[in-house]
């Protein structure tokens, strides 16, 4: 008999003694095929006695594909959830300890609450962190067999662990400390070692997150003189013109200041003062201000809450109240939006995420997008991006792409499709890009008397509410990136019949794969879904990248080949920036590996 069909037959009480077995054999021979096929065997029934689901063949062979260290790259709605399990499970069965990673809290507790049951029935505990976990929650969380975390969370608890051995975090340092039963260096510490990662959206977590080192802030250095100059600083930087004293690089988010700039700078600054003695010094900090003016806007990339700046996320479009700029730049945007300074940290320690993980023993993966990516996902991590093929055929439709003339007229579209489709019973999912834009389109849809519900940085804490309406006949849904990877809408049964889930993009990313993951929230599981895009050619992406070939398409009529070649120069531009994030990353990774190696003997601080 079939090694799954036999274990159906089991009672609760002879399942139990199955997996009690299986445990030990395991642990004695983790990698022999026979045993991992009784263990993922195991872990199916363990899954359909508990949450009624059954992993399917594609989830197999994507589960197999992970537990050997492979990125699996299975489609936005085949179930990497449920397929993460089975390598988890496997490997805790044979005590290993598994991190599996995700992009967010809300996704890490999501799935935790919904698969704890499995992990639990075969006799495995199940940890969660997310950001208000405090330090004893973490440790207990850790020392479960499996733990479900977003990557940040844990990246940084291991930087804080380092900071216990002060710079000479080696591996075997702190194996030492665990030989010697260091009792007071354990208590210190949170983490038990990085054994085995699974990485859910493995191409977010590994590549796109890793564009920015992360920092833990040490001692306050707080000055009073310091408030002044930021303003000062920012007076300055309001005497400049664009193009004339600086220039804008929206591509790669930078800003140049040209030589008549930096000439005006050290005009303007010559009586202000020692403060502004320094030359280097005082053009970094006009140039800081330049960009806290130019680059950094409210609503797209930071909100302003209860007197504080609010960091929103780029990948995720979720608020960050924990995280900061560096060297002065959050001081300066505080000063900017009027609300209380804070005070100015130094910078302890700064790793960069490609470090993190190639630190792990093991990483596995999943993704719905590693085509375009596998190249430096084999290059940085040594991991293979493997295809997985669908349970079922796609059943998602692409309706094409409208490019409007200008915003306003966006908007207008964007709701007449809406209220048609509304009237149709179907529900609709419509991405903005940012806070500031899914709140302008709440205003058009709320004049035309079509209720909606809106999901974005501000909204965070009814996430989970939202997105369970999100799917109910005639529910139109405004969202942000927030609504991007891992949001599973659950359509109601009537909506199936009407033809699905309707999804609107309304601006492009700064990624295809972003784009293709929001898409992605229909035509799940063989589900109807339709998805379409709605942009128009005042859009960042044209204006502020390539602007002149904006003005020519804005002087042609409105068609669909003018529509064709406007989403052809979109991609370009994606394409151009993904060439230059990948640059980054090389860059930031070479850095990090050189300031580790000659830092080695730099002993404590
Ligand atoms: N074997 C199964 N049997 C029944 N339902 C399943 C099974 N596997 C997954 N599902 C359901 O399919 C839906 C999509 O799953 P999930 O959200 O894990 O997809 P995903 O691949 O992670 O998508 P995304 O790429 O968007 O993150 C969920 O509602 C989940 O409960």
């Amino acid at each position: 008999m079939e090694v799954g069909a036999a274990l159906e037959t089991l009672n609760d009480e002879e399942f139990d003694d199955h997996v009690a077995r299986l445990r030990l054999e395991l642990l004695t021979r983790p990698n022999a095929t026979a045993a991992l096929v009784d263990a993922f065997a195991a872990i199916q029934e363990a899954a359909y006695r508990t949450i009624g689901q059954r992993p399917y063949p594609s989830q197999l062979f994507g589960a197999i594909a992970v537990y050997h260290g492979e990125i699996a790259e299975m489609q936005t709605g085949e179930g990497k959830t449920l397929t993460a399990v089975l390598p988890a499970a496997a490997a805790a069965l044979a005590g290993i300890p598994v991190h599996v990673l995700t992009v967010n809290d809300y996704l890490a507790a999501r799935d935790a609450e919904n698969l704890g049951p499995v992990y639990r029935r075969l006799g495995l505990s199940v940890g969660l962190v997310v950001q208000d976990s405090s330090r004893e929650q973490r440790r207990a969380a850790y020392a479960c067999d499996v733990v479900y975390c977003s990557n940040k969370e844990i990246a940084f608890d291991y930087m804080r662990d380092s900071l216990v051995f002060g710079h000479s975090d080696h591996a075997l340092l702190r194996h030492a400390a665990r030989l010697k039963c260091d009792e007071t260096m354990d208590r210190a510490l949170t983490l038990r070692g990085l054994h085995f990662a699974i990485v859910d959206e493995a191409d977010s977590v590994l590549l796109d997150e890793a564009r920015t080192p992360l920092v833990i802030s040490g001692t306050n250095q707080r000055n009073r003189q310091e408030t002044k100059i930021y303003a000062q600083a920012l007076e300055i930087a309001d005497a400049m013109e664009e193009e004339v004293h600086f220039h804008v690089r929206t591509l790669t988010r930078q800003l140049e200041m040209t030589a008549l700039g930096e000439t005006r700078t050290d005009d303007l600054a010559a009586s202000l003062g020692p403060a502004w003695a320094g030359r280097m010094r005082r053009r970094e900090l006009v140039r800081s201000a330049l960009v806290a003016r130019h680059l950094l806007n409210q609503d797209a990339h930071y909100l302003v809450r209860d007197d504080k700046i609010i960091i929103i996320d780029d990948n995720t479009g979720r608020p960050m109240p924990d995280r900061n700029w560096e060297q002065g730049l959050h001081q300066l945007v505080e000063i900017k939006e009027g609300v209380t300074p804070t005070a100015t940290w130094d910078p302890v320690a700064r790793m960069t995420l490609q470090r993190f993980f190639r630190m792990y023993h093991h990483i596995g993966g999943m993704t719905g997008t590693a085509r375009e990516v596998a190249g430096e996902l084999w290059g940085t991590y040594d991991l293979v991006a493997r295809k997985i093929p669908t349970n079922r055929a796609s059943r998602l439709e692409y309706l094409g792409a409208i490019v409007a003339d200008s915003i306003t007229e966006k908007w207008w579209r964007v709701k007449e499709r809406a209220v048609h489709l509304q009237a149709q019973g179907r529900p609709v999912l419509i991405g903005t890009n940012t806070v500031g834009a899914s709140e302008q389109l709440s205003e058009v849809l709320t004049a035309a008397g079509c209720v909606h519900r809106v999901l974005n940085a501000r909204q965070d804490r009814q996430e989970a509410d939202i997105i369970a309406e999100a799917g109910a006949q005639g529910a139109v849904t405004i969202a942000t990136n927030m609504a991007g990877r891992g949001t599973d809408i659950i359509l109601a049964d009537t909506v199936r019949d009407a033809g699905g889930l309707h999804i609107i993009l309304t601006e492009l990313h700064e990624s295809a794969r972003l784009d293709r993951q929001f898409f992605g929230r229909a035509g799940r599981q063989g589900d109807p879904g339709t998805y379409e895009i709605i942009a128009s050619l005042e859009d960042e992406i044209l204006v502020r990248n390539v602007p002149r070939i904006a003005a020519r398409l804005a002087a042609m009529a409105e068609s669909d080949y003018r529509a064709r070649v406007a989403i052809a120069v979109m991609r370009f531009v994606q394409w151009r920036m993904g060439r230059l994030h990948t640059r980054t990353r090389a860059d930031l990774l070479r850095m990090d590996e050189y300031e580790a190696t000659s830092l080695a003997f730099a002993g404590r601080n």
